[in-house]
């Protein structure tokens, strides 16, 4: 898969650990910073993993913060954009199986870099199950609140 992953500088050290983890399980890996851990904005950051998604050029994203709090609010702004803050594999998978979440937050502050790689594991392994109705209703009603909330922002929304 292609996933975009960023962090601001609190997440910086973990998103470098993840980054390369990712990149080693063989997926195609977009770094859209932070470099270094100069402080910056999380929103920015959020930002441009969400764009990315919207123009189609990643399939997933992965977002870093210090807490995860404010790169998952920030990402779940724009239109399309599914984002869960999960410190636990089952959250992980069960995020994307059920709810087709499409972006990972991890608060790098919380949580050390083995927990991280297994949560990664977890969510890039898994898939929404698009069999089961009652996955596709509430997705379908997500859509809806989205749609009603975002007026502005129809047509832009990811094709899922
Ligand atoms: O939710 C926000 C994030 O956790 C930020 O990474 C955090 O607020 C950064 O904190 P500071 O500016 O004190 O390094």
């Amino acid at each position: 898969m292609k996933i975009a992953i960023a962090s601001d500088h609190a997440g910086f050290p973990l998103k470098e650990e993840v980054r390369d983890y990712v990149r080693k399980l063989g997926h195609e890996v977009e770094d859209l910073g932070a470099y270094n851990t100069e402080p910056s904005d999380y929103p920015d950051f959020a930002l441009l993993v969400g764009k990315a998604l919207i123009a189609g050029t990643v399939e997933r994203g992965i977002l870093i913060c210090g807490s995860g709090v404010g790169v998952c609010v920030a990402a779940n702004k724009m239109p399309g954009v599914r984002a869960g803050m999960c410190h636990d594999t089952y959250s992980a998978h069960q995020g994307v199986e059920h709810d087709e979440m499409n972006v990972l937050v991890l608060g790098a502050r919380i949580i050390g870099s083995a927990l991280a790689y297994e949560c990664v594991d977890a969510y890039l392994k898994a898939n929404f199950i698009a069999s089961e109705p009652r996955f596709v209703r509430r997705l379908n009603k997500v859509k809806a609140i989205e749609k009603t909330y975002m007026p502005d922002a129809a047509g832009t929304t990811l094709a899922s």
